[in-house]
């Protein structure tokens, strides 16, 4: 089997001496499309700040790319779209290709210096979710869901390996998040980009991942999709700390 691009070995972390994450033993496959789900406060984002290396455990190991985290330096392979992204700020006065830029600068230092292969790919990114035609165009002008796929082109422009999402549709309408969706596919299936989405839909999230996993301190689920939606009331009352009532939806 391919090497993990995540894995974690009894990890601990404390915010104030209080244990938000405690013995997470957890993989991340190469080229899973994995939901991260689990109730308010559960320690998703906690999660997340490891990976990406904000934080370090106050116990256990992270590994990125079969590195430990203090060795890991590949840190463009690892790109990160926040739920902020939807409510960037209409005013800012950038367009689409500026924006998408911006995620090679760290690389390549300063605008100015960008080369034809440079400006390639950020025209290759924003080809890639679909937007093109709004290259030039004021990215306060898009709609949240249009805004959404240029911040994933920011990160497509570094050729990541993982792409973490935290509740990225959060306020996108029913046809953009099916875009979204589409989109996310094409980039794990036929770019064999590994995804990790943070969301608390379960619903969508289980039509569309490959595996899920559910976080309340500790693990409490990594499966398939399959069998989370298989689980009881009971099942997922004792994951999330409080009751649960399934609500079964007719399409
Ligand atoms: N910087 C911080 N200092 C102190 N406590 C924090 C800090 N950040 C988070 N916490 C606490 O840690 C716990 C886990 O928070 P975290 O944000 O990781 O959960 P979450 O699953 O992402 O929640 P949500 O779904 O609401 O975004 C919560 O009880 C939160 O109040």
């Amino acid at each position: 089997m391919a090497e993990p691009v995540v894995s974690m070995q009894n990890v601990t972390y404390a915010y104030e001496r209080k244990n938000v994450l405690e013995h997470i033993d957890f993989e991340l496959p190469k080229g899973a499309f994995m939901g991260l789900v689990g109730p308010n406060g559960g320690g998703k984002t906690t999660l997340i700040k490891l990976i990406l290396g904000l934080i370090e455990p106050d116990r256990g190991e992270v590994e990125l790319l079969g590195k430990p985290l203090g060795k890991f330096k590949e840190w463009d392979k690892i790109g990160f779209v926040s739920q902020k992204a939807n409510s960037f700020n209409r005013g800012f006065p950038a367009t689409v290709y500026e924006v998408v830029s911006m995620g090679l600068t760290a690389k390549v230092g300063y605008l100015k210096f960008f080369k034809k292969k440079h400006k390639e790919k950020i025209l290759r990114a924003i080809n890639q979710v679909g937007m093109l035609d709004y290259a030039h165009t004021n990215i306060g002008n898009l709609s949240g869901g249009q805004q959404q796929r240029v911040f994933i082109a920011r990160s497509l422009v570094n050729d990541p390996e993982l792409l973490i999402l935290d509740e990225p549709t959060v306020g996108v309408d029913v046809e953009n998040v099916r875009r979204f969706y589409d989109l996310l596919h094409q980039l794990n299936e036929e770019q064999g980009i590994t995804l990790l989405l943070v969301t608390h839909d379960t619903g969508t999230m289980t039509e569309h991942a490959t595996d899920i996993v559910c976080l309340n301190r500790t693990l409490h689920f990594h499966g398939k999709p399959e069998e989370y939606s298989s689980l009881t009331e009971r099942d997922l009352s004792k994951f999330y700390g409080h009751p649960v009532h399934l609500v079964t939806h007719e399409h």
